[in-house]
């Protein structure tokens, strides 16, 4: 008797987090918790029946064990699986085995025995779906009628007052743990959907916005510019002969060396401006609320803060950065024309000698190219 709920996105989340045997275990004790809780409940439901059989002893013997040493047994064994999910999926046949045996026992009682049925098959859909219930189904139908044959098919349908107040624990209880379990494992999936939302804007060498995202809040910021008139302009930075760096210095350096320029973007722009790596050794802030005067400044101040650098891995390597600027206009469409013009900038100051800025006019660069 237990509740392991688990959705699609969550698998998901699963595979990609690091250290999945752990992950695993965590999950099976999540099962352990309602496998003891669910069999602890439902022992008082079925000694209820065995009090009114006047059962033998060994019969509350076996009750005893399966309710209380059973599910440590079952979580003992997952732990030192060296595969606990498989391990934890045959406790689960065998708590269908068990289940069918005590409905039989208790010669078909109604609601204990419909009770251990419901749950049992509530916790293989919510662990392992509809399948497996299937499987453990027919385990339990056979545990079932092999325990009532060899009784000689005792049935005894009714289910007196002791019986239903003794299930009371059980009927409120269980599905009290389940909404919980469900709960905190919602806002689990919720959490871990939004992290891999974020992680999915984020590009991993720099620690900066990946391109995708960084084209939609300049997306915005240019139709926000072009309804309300505000000024806003765009820098295209690129390192100079990073190639050079790369094949100098190996691959190593030259991710840190991309790491001390993005740092240099962190903490050199304002809150209200959004640095990010456009791609290779390509870097493109969106500076907003800024006219091309102000930027040519921030350009300038960046520039010279990249120049300074003193990268911790390679400090002998010195590295200079080109800078095109491009202000939101009219003239523009959409963020690429905006990236173009900046584009187009960028490669003049390349062009005029490297580790400088320029600015183009989004009017000229149009007129001048085919845009
Ligand atoms: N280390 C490292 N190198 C990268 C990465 N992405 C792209 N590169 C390399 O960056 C280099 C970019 O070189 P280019 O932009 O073509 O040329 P450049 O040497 O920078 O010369 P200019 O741009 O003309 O100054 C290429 O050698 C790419 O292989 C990365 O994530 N890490």
């Amino acid at each position: 008797m237990l509740l392991g709920l688990t959705t699609g996105k969550t698998a998901e989340v699963e595979e990609i987090a690091p250290d999945a045997r752990m992950r695993g275990l965590r999950f099976i004790a999540r099962i352990h918790r309602m496998r003891t809780l669910g069999w602890g409940l439902g022992v008082l439901s079925i000694a209820s029946v065995l009090y009114q059989q006047q059962a033998p002893l060994l019969a509350w013997i076996a009750l005893l064990v399966n309710g209380y040493v059973w599910p440590h047994m079952a979580w003992l064994a997952a732990r030192r699986s060296r595969d606990p999910a498989r391990a934890e999926l045959r406790s689960l046949v065998l708590d269908s085995v068990l289940g069918g045996a005590w409905i039989a026992m208790m010669q078909f009682n109604l609601l204990p025995s419909a009770l251990l049925a419901v749950m049992l098959s509530v916790d293989k859909i919510g662990v392992a779906g509809w399948r497996f219930l299937a499987r453990t189904a027919i385990a339990q139908v056979l545990a079932c009628a092999a325990t009532s044959a060899l009784l000689g098919f005792p049935v005894q349908l009714h289910s007196s007052m002791l019986n239903i107040v003794a299930s009371l624990p059980f009927l409120f209880g269980y599905p009290m743990a389940i909404s919980t379990a469900a709960y905190a494992l919602g806002r689990r999936v919720l959490r871990q959907n939004r992290m891999l939302e974020h992680l999915n804007r984020i590009d991993d060498v720099t620690g900066l916005f990946n391109r995708r995202h960084w084209e939609e809040v300049a997306g915005k910021e240019l139709a926000r510019c072009l309804r309300t008139r505000r000024p806003a302009v765009v820098m295209m930075i690129d390192v100079d002969d990073f190639k050079q760096i790369n094949d100098r210095h190996g691959h190593v350096v030259g991710d840190a060396v991309l790491r001390c320029v993005a740092d240099v973007l962190k903490t050199s722009l304002r809150e209200i401006d959004t640095p990010a790596r456009y791609g290779g050794d390509e870097f493109c802030v969106l500076l907003a609320e800024t006219r091309m005067d102000g930027a040519r400044e921030v350009a300038e101040r960046l520039r010279a803060e990249v120049e300074a650098i003193e990268c911790a891995l390679a400090p002998q390597v010195r590295c200079t950065v080109s800078i095109g600027l491009a202000e939101a206009s009219r003239v523009l469409v959409s963020v690429q024309d905006w990236v173009n013009v900046a584009d187009i900038a960028m490669y003049q100051a390349k062009h005029h000698g490297r580790n400088r800025a320029e600015a183009v006019s989004a009017a000229k660069a149009l007129r001048n190219s085919s845009l």
